[in-house]
């Protein structure tokens, strides 16, 4: 694990003297948008840049085990963009490189810059770049360039960018909706998405638990939420499911154990159970989902926090069971 410094790869773990023992998320720095049709003036005011969106034109690097990385695949899919948006894969073991393409199961090497490691990526796009070298990352084949490494950026492009080529009009972000969606968005990133890499990241026990018990009212919360309405914003299936759904799948598989989140599990939430395994069931949602990636990559990357790398045999889990939530419309 590691990061950039003017270009030069430091291996180094996260920081958290600085804070008390505290996990700070850093933000992402590529920022720029695909669009359906240019603009025609470019505003130069915004900062940002928009690209056209293209048939294969862009590529995506992901790793299978990254919750972010995963929302983008789960969009690519459900949106018909694999013919589109071509990907690859990194190793699942994040080490002294940080994210790289060397063998092993599941791995797509680079086909743009035939790069060993990720950061690589990075200083092809600006090599005095400085930060976390992170997944997902999108990349433009064109211009050679790294257009937007930000998941929650690159779920709203592939919603509606590319429709027009697609002919994929399924909106998991509809006008109407979207008050709502961003304000559970932000509660369940602090609490949930985030909130497990706080509790497992953390150095103090105090900020530990603080992690853990906002954690858990969150899930309470939601479990209670899902006894009355079928998703997390009513009746229609959005982008606030499934950008939860990437850590409920990593749960009790990783979470519960590794980072301590363990005060239960999501199978002893009757709700949430149902409703994970109804969205693990939406056709090419199960295809996304890699578990041995997800669970080789956590045990198997953070020396701090399971300095042996064993990884568990557990849990069992069957996430194709009926669920139930066709009880509610
Ligand atoms: N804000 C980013 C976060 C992405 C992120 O933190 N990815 C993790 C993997 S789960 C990563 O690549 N971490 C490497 C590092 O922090 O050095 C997003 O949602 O796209």
């Amino acid at each position: 694990m590691g990061l950039l410094v003017e270009g030069s790869w430091q291996d180094k773990w996260y920081d958290t003297e600085t804070t008390g023992g505290r996990f700070e998320r850093q933000s992402s720095t590529f920022r720029d948008t695909i669009v359906a049709t240019l603009p025609e003036t470019a505003n130069t005011n915004s900062g940002t840049a928009t690209f056209l969106a293209e048939p294969n034109r862009y590529h995506l690097y992901v790793s299978l085990a990254c919750p972010w990385a995963h929302r983008t695949l789960i969009f690519r899919k459900l949106k018909g963009l694999e013919d589109l948006v071509s990907v690859s894969v990194v190793n699942p073991y994040m080490r002294e490189h940080g994210w790289t393409f060397e063998d092993y199961s599941g791995v797509v090497h680079d086909p743009i810059l035939n790069a060993r490691y990720l950061h690589q990526i990075y200083t092809h796009a600006d090599k005095n770049y400085t930060g976390r070298v992170t997944v997902p990352v999108l990349w433009d084949k064109k211009t050679n360039t790294l257009v937007n490494n930000e998941s929650a950026d690159i779920i709203r492009m592939f919603n509606h960018a590319f429709d027009h080529i697609t002919g994929n009009s399924l909106d998991f972000y509809p006008q109407e909706l979207r008050d709502n969606i961003d304000q559970i968005n932000t509660m369940v990133y602090d609490k949930i998405n985030n909130g497990v890499y706080k509790a497992g990241f953390a150095t103090d026990q105090n900020v530990y638990q603080e992690a853990v018990k906002n954690l858990f009212e969150a899930l309470e919360e939601i479990e209670q939420r899902l006894n009355t309405q079928r998703y997390l914003v009513g009746s229609q299936l959005t982008e606030a499911d499934w950008r939860l759904f990437t850590t409920l799948i990593r749960f009790d598989a990783v979470y519960v154990g590794h980072f301590k989140c363990n005060l239960k599990r999501i199978a002893d939430y009757p709700n949430l159970t149902n409703y994970l395994r109804e969205l693990y069931q939406v056709p090419g949602v199960a295809e996304t989902v890699n578990l041995h990636h997800i669970k080789h990559h956590y045990y198997g990357s953070h020396d701090t926090i399971n300095p042996t790398f064993i990884v568990p045999l557990g849990p069992l889990q069957d996430f194709n069971v009926p669920h139930n939530r066709n009880r509610l419309k």
